[in-house]
């Protein structure tokens, strides 16, 4: 259906210069006209990035206040994007410009169209959100950063919030999962990692309470959940808020929350037997990442920096471990891990996931779901086995970029293509290792070593080697320890770590844990799930695309996006090369 497009123009001061404004339905431009009525330098600011508008010459920071109102005067705010940003992704910064009118009608016109503009070009805005913080997150600071950066700019865009600050973990995930959410037009958490999935699990359980669906039975398909999830980092790794706008960066995140961005995400749930354990929507790792995990719980006291004296720990202790690795290969004509590509704003690749997940007729739809399903082997496609010693198993439903490691585990996999890459480094020499290690910390291709393979793939299981009796009754000895809550089947989030953690009964865990001070090497790691221990080994995964929406929009290409290394051998070509998109 087609809007009429509101429509504005007039003769404005900004400051002492005469400029043409005009409103269009979707632009609202500023033109600066010099003596002779020659048009000058123009802004241009789509309306779906105006963030509110005020009578009077009006300021946000430190708290909204009117400097002045003589009655001719309006202040727009809206978007601007910082040239001063990262080179992965842009920085978002209140822009205001002040407008003089001739008059106080032509004031109160201008204020009622771009009102009016907003109304109707912008209909996924939030009103009303529910809001989460982890005052433990990270460096400590997410009420401090709630409260000076982003809830002044939700007041300024109308959005009523109300906020929660956590006492215990797992508070957010059991509000969203019991509490009456009506009202409400998204969640937001404002914390790690660690606080969003607590907001995955409750929003994705919710939704499945709902449609009546059991989130235990690994062949259904899920329901995509329609009520939005915003980030605003106050973490350690922050890779989900990183990997889905570009910058760690609340006033970025909070202005992506209140246009009402929204980006799909891919989600892949793990479960044991037939019981739902987890969601992850970054990182599924076995082998160095589980390790590390294990190793940083014990220095929670370092903050953000626990991961890398782990990490450098971990390495020294030179570990691998054996496996079976299954996996179900995705289309490899659709794209693949190694394509060169980037998952931009506006992905192409991702589209057509969206056409191919949600094709418009239902009957169309419970076709593919069934395509879809892992337990359906008649479509689907060979499952392939691997079977050897590995330093590391990883599986990622995303790039999981984060400041350690800009371009991510797998720097061309996709949010929202219904796909993971499975990335397996075989055991290697330390030094080996360590390459691959560091290449995620440069431009450098870390899957063209000869130790490491990587697979985009809809589904993986993941086993111990027959023959393994030992391992195979410290597993039993995991099922039956289950790390689930009394409510029955829900996983408990740190339930299941602080066990493993302060009790020291899972072998594993203390194998590990004694393995950094004494010569015995553990058999077996651990997973870590998004920065949880999960307590079993032998897991099956399986991806689900586009389940949840983010207040995102993916990462929008800064001319400097640095990429790989191309095929032609450039390196650094940094976007020019015509096989990087
Ligand atoms: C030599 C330098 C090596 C740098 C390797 C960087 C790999 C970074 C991969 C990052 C993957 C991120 C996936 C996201 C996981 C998060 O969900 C999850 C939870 O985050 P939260 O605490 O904010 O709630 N975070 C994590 O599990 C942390 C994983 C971080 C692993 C960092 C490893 C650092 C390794 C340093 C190795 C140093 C070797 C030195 C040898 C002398
Ligand atoms: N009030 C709280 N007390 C203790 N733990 C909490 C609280 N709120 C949330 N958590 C838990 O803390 C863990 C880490 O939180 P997160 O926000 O990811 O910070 P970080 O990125 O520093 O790990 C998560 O597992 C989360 O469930
Ligand atoms: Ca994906």
């Amino acid at each position: 259906m087609d809007i009429d497009p509101v429509r504005l123009e007039s003769s404005l001061w900004v400051g002492k210069k005469r400029y043409r404004a005009a409103l269009t339905g979707w632009h609202l431009n500023w033109t600066e006209l010099d003596k002779k009525n020659r048009d000058k330098k123009t802004v241009s600011v789509p309306v779906s990035e105006v963030i509110g508008v005020e009578e009077g010459r009006v300021q946000v920071l430190p708290q909204m206040s009117v400097a002045e109102d003589t009655d001719r005067e309006f202040t727009v705010f809206y978007v601007k994007r910082s040239s001063s940003g990262s080179p992965y992704g842009l920085l978002w910064r209140l822009g205001r410009t002040q407008f003089c009118c001739p008059s106080r009608d032509l004031r109160d016109q201008w204020m009622t169209q771009l009102r009016i503009a907003l109304k109707t070009h912008s209909p996924s805005r939030p009103h009303r959100l529910l809001v989460f913080i982890n005052p433990f997150g990270g460096k400590k600071q997410g009420r401090q950063i709630y409260h000076s950066l982003v809830a002044p700019l939700f007041e300024l865009a109308g959005i009523s919030s109300h906020v929660v600050v956590t006492e215990r973990a797992n508070q957010a995930r059991d509000h969203i999962l019991k509490k009456d959410l009506t009202g409400f037009d998204g969640v937001v958490c404002v914390g790690g990692d660690g606080i969003f999935s607590e907001l995955l699990h409750g929003v994705i359980g919710r939704t499945q309470q709902e449609a009546g669906l059991s989130e235990h039975d690994p062949s259904i398909t899920l329901q995509s959940c329609d009520l939005h999830i915003g980030i605003i980092p106050a973490g350690s790794t922050d890779c989900v808020c990183f990997a889905t706008v570009g910058v760690n960066d609340p006033v970025t995140s909070a202005l992506h929350i209140i246009i009402g961005d929204s980006q799909p995400l891919d989600v892949c749930s793990v479960h044991h037997c037939s019981s739902l354990v987890r969601y992850s929507v970054s990182l599924v790792g076995y082998g160095f990442y589980g390790d590390v995990l294990a190793e940083s719980e014990r220095h929670r006291w370092m903050g953000p920096l626990r991961y890398d004296y782990s990490g450098a720990m971990v390495y020294l202790s030179n570990r691998s471990y054996a496996g079976v690795i299954q996996y179900l290969p995705a289309d490899s004509q659709l794209s693949s891990p190694r394509d060169n590509t980037r998952c931009l704003s506006g992905c192409s690749v991702c589209s057509k996931g969206t056409e191919r997940l949600f094709p418009h007729s239902p009957g169309a739809r419970s076709l593919y779901s069934s395509h879809f399903s892992q337990f359906s082997s008649d479509t689907e496609g060979e499952w392939v086995s691997v079977e050897g010693r590995f330093r590391a198993v990883s599986l990622t439903c995303m790039s999981s970029s984060c400041p350690r490691s800009p371009l991510g585990l797998s720097p061309s996999a996709h949010l929202a293509d219904g796909t993971g890459d499975l990335i397996i480094v075989r055991d290697t020499h330390p030094l080996g290792f360590l390459t691959f290690l560091h290449r995620h910390t440069s431009t450098q291709d870390q899957f063209d070593l000869p130790f490491v393979d990587v697979h985009r793939v809809k589904a993986v299981r993941f086993s111990l080697p027959t023959g393994e009796e030992e391992d195979r009754d410290e597993e039993r000895e995991r099922v039956n320890d289950g790390g689930m809550t009394e409510e029955g089947k829900r996983p408990s989030r740190s339930g299941s770590h602080k066990h493993l953690v302060e009790r020291g009964e899972e072998r594993g865990q203390k194998d590990f844990l004694c393995g950094l001070c004494c010569s015995k090497a553990p058999t077996v790691s651990v997973w870590n799930c998004d920065g949880e221990i999960l307590p079993h080994t032998e897991i099956s995964c399986k991806v689900h695309g586009q389940l949840v929406r983010l207040y995102a929009r993916g990462i929008e290409n800064g001319s400097a996006t640095p990429t790989r290394k191309c095929q032609d051998g450039h390196r650094n070509c940094k976007g020019r090369c015509v096989l990087n998109n």
